[in-house]
């Protein structure tokens, strides 16, 4: 992998000084609360407030998908590398956390958006949509009517986000019993193909692709910071397509 950085346990100082309360879940304390008890409103959110620091590039990157296909446990991955196992305790509202990683030379500073999947919060987590540059959009491999649910998770995009979002659909909790899998990678692959997104299959729980998804989603926004976007230069897709295969690789030869 090229060089992801972590922020080495380093808090996010603007955002929590501006609402210290948030972001509150730790392995033990998977939480997410909010003052009163309520998810805050939009205008009190710190997306405009976080600064570039000293990073190259900030990126606003939202984490979409039914409840329980394993957001949370997503980035927690991701941003801690842990594993939040036992009971599970849904996000309510929208939940963020940082992770700066290096792309080649570049210092790219993500600001991950974890929303909640029920239902009852669509209208809080519509709201962020339009400021996102990329989305991830999970489902759960074991479980069908998350897989089904895409279509509809893709007509909302459409209509809240930007029309030029990057978006990235994953299959999670690839690590689960062939027995307990009702959704098969070739069906989630051919989803995204009809759709022109990248697709790969992921584990919170094993870390598998997890670093890449993040890390592939950071790179395309470089190439198109840097004009460089073109079909020629980078193309996400690919890239995910071709570093899955590596992966595969050499898991087959090792
Ligand atoms: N086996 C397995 N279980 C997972 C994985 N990711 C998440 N889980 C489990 O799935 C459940 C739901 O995970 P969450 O990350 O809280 O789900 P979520 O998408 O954030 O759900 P909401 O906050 O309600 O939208 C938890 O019990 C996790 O332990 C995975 O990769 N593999
Ligand atoms: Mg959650």
């Amino acid at each position: 992998m090229d060089g992801s950085v972590d922020g080495s346990g380093e808090r996010e100082p603007v955002a929590r000084k501006i609402i210290p309360q948030w972001s509150q879940y730790s392995h033990q304390h998977h939480t997410h609360n909010y003052q009163n008890g309520e998810p805050p409103m939009v205008s009190q959110l710190p997306r405009h407030s976080i600064t570039t620091e000293t990073c190259d590039l900030v990126c606003k990157v939202m984490l979409l998908g039914d409840s329980g296909v394993g957001k949370t446990c997503l980035l927690v991955r991701f941003r801690d590398n842990m594993f939040l196992s036992g009971n599970f305790i849904s996000t309510v509202g929208i939940d963020f956390r940082n992770k700066v990683v290096m792309v080649d030379d570049t210092k790219v500073k993500l600001q991950i958006w974890d929303t909640a999947g029920q239902e009852r919060f669509r209208s809080v987590t519509h709201a962020y949509y339009r400021d996102a540059h990329a989305l991830l959009l999970l489902y759960d491999v074991t479980n069908k009517n998350s897989f089904d649910n895409i279509r509809a998770w893709l007509g909302e995009i459409k209509e809240y986000a930007q029309d030029d979002v990057v978006i990235m659909l994953l299959g999670n909790k690839c690590d689960s019993q062939s027995s307990e899998r009702m959704v098969r990678r070739e069906d989630g692959e051919r989803i995204a193909r009809e759709n022109t997104v990248a697709f790969m299959e992921t584990s919170a729980k094993t870390g598998q692709n997890v670093e890449l998804a993040f890390i592939a989603i950071a790179r395309e926004l470089k190439a198109r910071k840097n004009g460089t976007h073109n079909r020629s230069s980078f193309n996400v897709q690919e890239y995910v397509r071709e570093q899955t295969q590596k992966a595969t690789c050499s898991s087959c030869t090792s």
